[in-house]
């Protein structure tokens, strides 16, 4: 009997089955068109997209073109690529288009789907990222998708790494452009550290096409991109200071042993004063009060704390010219633990050893809260559906299962459990050599670099040709993969073969015709094409005939999709193909998840040295594994996000405040606006609404409208007067202060005023920011212990980050108003040296900008550092990324051994 589950889903459909439904009249429409669209020119298909564009800004809506726009598509892709969009691209494309994520199975032809969605929201002129997991990826699939394009008049750009700032703008300029993850978020923050707006590569986040999507989304959604620097050399300051520090004597300072907070007396400022003039540290007619100085106080402070306040073989030992901190608590060494904000620079000066550059966090997000940027998003993969719980809550995308174009033919064995590792490894190569023999390709998966060099050793024993791809092959990448699906080739791989690796049968034409016009120079390149792809049709039946790529997996990952990926590395387009996963009860995840019960049931079958259990219930119980691991991930991860959340309202206004500041044309308005709030709360502090004259601090008024307004006002004769308010005493000062800075813009003029008002405001937000930032990660790693006082860590975090915020608010209308209440009415010269300087100090934080660093990314400070070496690598942190560079973390790659 049926359950009414199943019943209902018999009557109705599932859900699925509507929404694909739903775009059968749509994709009816396309075909339809399709005569209409072939009778066209090549000049045509481009016109057509203009008329498009055209009747876009007339009112018709995306939705409306979508029929057409496809048609188009789909035709300029038949013309660039010699491929027809199948109905089921088209589908997928739709679904794109709505915001969805399209599920296609692995060798759908995914990238071609992309293309539709792309083009059709490109008209809007608002420019769509299509975003892959990989460099390789971007530059391949901009480079074919760009010939589709370019025959619809729409240009194609791809953004990379270290790319000249000019070409990355023209590449964001694009009406389409590639890029991968990373250097989406690299670009947002340092287009949120420029000063100017024509500097900024990003113009907009309109839509997105995530493939991969749940690689991006999911599995790297918490890793943040950090920009950190400047990691400007400043060793010379800390040797000069140094030379300083043993100077001064206790006349000179004062020590709060609990604070470790250090004061100068005036007798202290003097002497520093006149040394450090002396030393040219301090330019002639300043002063350490200066606000400029304060960068040379804090780092004079942190030689005076280095030398009064850190003891050597007590809090530091010095070993191969390293500052190696001491643990109070225990009395271990924390090797690789650096004391920040310049101290353990400074005790690096004063033990004389090598002094290592400082960096500090300019910037950070996350790829969760980078995508949410987008006003649309959408996504592509393989395999989706384990996750789409977690889509729909975090990002609100929905996803859709879209059907396969041919059934698919590839043919998933159970799997095959060893009792040891041995026993499995011998057996792999047993079943390679049995494949290898009658000519069905094989790619091995494997989870490390080191496993798939072990294998390799064994299969070199054994006498078998084969290919390794891992990320020290890196720079083969492309011709091992063409060569993988040849007859009777043997590849072993680590995961970097998973999504995109696309394995033809016979191996990749195209590679093939290059070879041999390479191999014969003197030959006619169209015969030689002509030759190659009739041969190559032989060969591809010949695989096919010996069933086609055999996926063989070593071992089951953590996560079934990444399972999932590999095996559909085989069974492409509707091609045959074999997958087997070959496992052992000595492998991590059946040590760690495997039940019990799996144990039991498996050891009291009483297996015989060399034989495996195949059976289905063995695959079911370690998806249930799996299943588990992957639910107790997805808390973590929403638990996280939580947090996140926080920090990145925060951002949003900061950098929408940035935005502002570098778009307006003047100004003053908002320094005015700064500058009131300042007074006002002042004036509120030391004299409090409803209270009398006799309560009032006006000499603290006083003081500090000195310090902060750089003003000397009667505050106290004010408040004498008869009849005298705050209110009053409050408009009086805002005069005053508004008369010093009329004051300021007659002798700076008003473009040199601007200047210096958009450079100081910046500036300032930017430190701010950065400390905050600072502030932010120490609060979180506090409120963790406050679970105990019966407290919400999360409630707690939240207030505090937005009281900390509001502080940040506070005092950066206070340093801004200060700042420019000091500036001083400067010669043309002194002007000009001024906005250079200013202008130098923010190119270097662009500077820094343009080296970014993953949060985990391997910060080789050793020089002998060399990827390929595992003996270089000194001890990586076991959450580290693998120093190999293969983008696992240490204890999933090299560490796990
Ligand atoms: N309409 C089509 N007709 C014939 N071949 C196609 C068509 N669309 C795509 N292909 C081919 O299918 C292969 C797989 O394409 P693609 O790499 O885009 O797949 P995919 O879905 O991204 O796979 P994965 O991400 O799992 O590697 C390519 O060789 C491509 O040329």
């Amino acid at each position: 009997m049926l359950g009414i589950g199943t019943l209902a889903k018999k009557v109705f459909g599932t859900p699925n089955d509507r929404k694909i439904k739903a775009t059968r009249p749509i994709v009816e429409k396309i075909n339809a068109l399709a005569a209409d669209f072939r009778a066209l020119s090549d000049e045509q298909l481009i016109e057509k997209s203009q008329e498009f564009k055209a009747r876009l800004e007339k009112g018709e809506t995306l939705d409306q073109l979508l029929p057409e726009a496809f048609a188009n598509c789909r035709e300029a892709a038949q013309r660039a690529l010699g491929l027809w969009a199948h109905d089921t691209q088209l589908m997928g494309g739709i679904f794109l288009h709505e915001g969805n994520i399209s599920e296609m199975k692995t060798g759908e032809g995914k990238t071609l789907v992309a293309t539709f969605p792309a083009y059709l929201n490109g008209l809007t002129g608002r420019g769509v990222h299509v975003v892959t997991v990989n460099d390789y990826l971007a530059k391949r699939d901009a480079e074919w998708m760009s010939k589709v394009f370019a025959a619809l008049g729409m240009s194609t750009g791809v953004v990379y790494p270290q790319q000249p700032e000019a070409e990355k703008r023209a590449a964001y300029a694009c009406d389409i452009t590639y890029a991968t993850n990373n250097e989406l978020g690299f670009d947002y923050l340092r287009d949120n550290m420029k000063s100017e707006l024509n500097q900024m590569a990003q113009r907009d986040h309109y839509f997105a096409i995530v493939d991969e999507v749940d690689s991006i989304l999911i599995d790297e959604a918490r890793t943040p991109l950090i920009i950190s620097g400047p990691a400007q050399d400043r060793s010379e300051l800390y040797k000069s200071l140094d030379l300083v520090i043993p100077e001064l004597s206790e006349e000179h300072f004062s020590i709060d042993e609990k604070t470790r907070n250090v004061t100068y007396t005036e007798a202290g400022n003097e002497f520093l004063e006149n040394r450090l003039l002396e030393l040219g540290l301090l330019q002639e007619g300043h002063s350490l009060y200066d606000p400029e100085s304060a960068t040379l106080v804090h780092h004079v402070n942190q030689g005076l704390r280095a030398h009064k306040l850190f003891t050597k073989d007590k809090d530091y030992i010095v070993r191969n010219g390293d500052v190696v901190l001491i643990d109070e608590f225990t009395g271990r060494m924390m090797a690789g633990r650096r004391l920040s904000d310049g101290l353990h620079q400074a005790i690096e000066a004063k033990e004389g050893v090598n002094i290592q550059p400082e960096n500090v966090t300019l910037a950070s997000v996350t790829f969760q809260n980078y995508f949410r940027l987008y006003d649309k998003l959408s996504g592509m993969t393989g395999t989706a559906l384990t996750e789409a719980d977690e889509f729909m809550e975090i990002y609100k995308l929905g996803v859709v299962e879209v059907p396969t174009n041919r059934p698919i033919a590839r043919l998933d064995e159970d799997d095959a459990v060893y009792r040891t590792a041995r026993e499995k490894y011998e057996a792999i190569v047993e079943e390679i050599k049995k494949a290898h023999l009658k000519g069905q390709p094989v790619l091995v998966g494997t989870t490390s670099i080191e496993k798939s060099e072990m294998l390799s050793q064994m299969l070199q024993q054994v006498g078998l040709p084969h290919n390794v791809l891992n990320a020290r092959q890196h720079e083969q990448e492309a011709q091992i993969v063409a060569d993988a699906g040849k007859l009777g080739a043997v590849t072993i791989a680590t995961n970097m073969a998973g999504r995109g690796t696309d394995i033809k049968l016979g191996g990749n034409v195209e590679f093939k015709i290059m070879e041999a016009i390479a191999a014969d120079p003197e030959g006619n390149p169209d015969h030689i094409r002509e030759k190659i792809e009739n041969d190559h049709k032989a060969d591809e039946e010949a695989v096919k005939a010996a069933g086609g790529l055999f996926v063989l997996a070593t071992e089951r990952h953590e996560s079934r999709r990444i399972d999932n990926q590999l095996r559909g590395r085989s069974g492409r387009q509707g091609d045959p193909g074999r997958s087997s996963f070959f496992l052992s009860l000595e492998d991590d995840l059946m040590r760690i998840f495997g039940s019990e019960r799996l144990d039991k049931v498996l050891s009291s079958l009483g297996m015989k040295e060399g034989e495996a259990i195949v059976h289905p219930w063995v695959n079911k119980s370690l998806e249930r594994a799996q299943a588990k691991v992957e639910g107790r991930n997805f808390d973590i991860r929403k638990q996280l996000l939580k947090f996140d959340d926080v920090m990145n309202d925060q951002r949003k206004v900061i950098f929408s405040q940035r935005r502002e500041i570098m778009e307006a044309q003047d100004l003053s308005e908002i320094v005015q606006d700064m500058r009131y709030q300042v007074i006002e709360d002042l004036v509120e502090e030391y004299m409090p609404p409803k209270t009398y004259a006799d309560q009032w601090n006006t000499t603290g008024l006083k003081a500090a409208i000195a310090e902060t307004l750089s003003l000397d006002l009667p505050v106290v004769e004010w408040a004498d007067e008869e009849g005298v308010d705050n209110d009053d005493v409050e408009e009086r000062i805002q005069n005053a202060a508004d008369d010093l800075m009329a004051q300021k813009l007659a002798s700076f003029g008003p473009e040199a005023m601007r200047q210096i008002e958009k450079q100081i405001l910046l500036q300032t937000i930017d430190t701010k920011w950065r400390e905050h930032l600072l502030t932010l990660e120490h609060l979180r790693s506090v409120v963790g212990f406050r679970g105990y006082a019966q407290r919400d860590p999360l409630n707690e975090y939240k207030t505090e980050a937005f009281q900390l915020f509001e502080g940040l608010l506070d005092s950066l209308r206070t340093e801004v108003s200060k700042t420019l209440s000091r500036i001083q009415p400067l010669n043309e010269e002194q002007q000009q040296l001024l906005i250079r300087q200013l202008e130098a100090q923010r190119a270097q934080m662009d500077q820094a900008a343009a080296v970014p660093e993953a949060e985990e990314a391997p910060t080789p400070l050793n020089p002998d550092f060399d990827e390929n070496n595992p003996e270089s690598w000194g001890n990586p942190g076991r959450n580290d990324a693998c120093p190999c560079g293969s983008g696992k973390k240490f204890k999933h790659c090299h560490g796990a051994l």
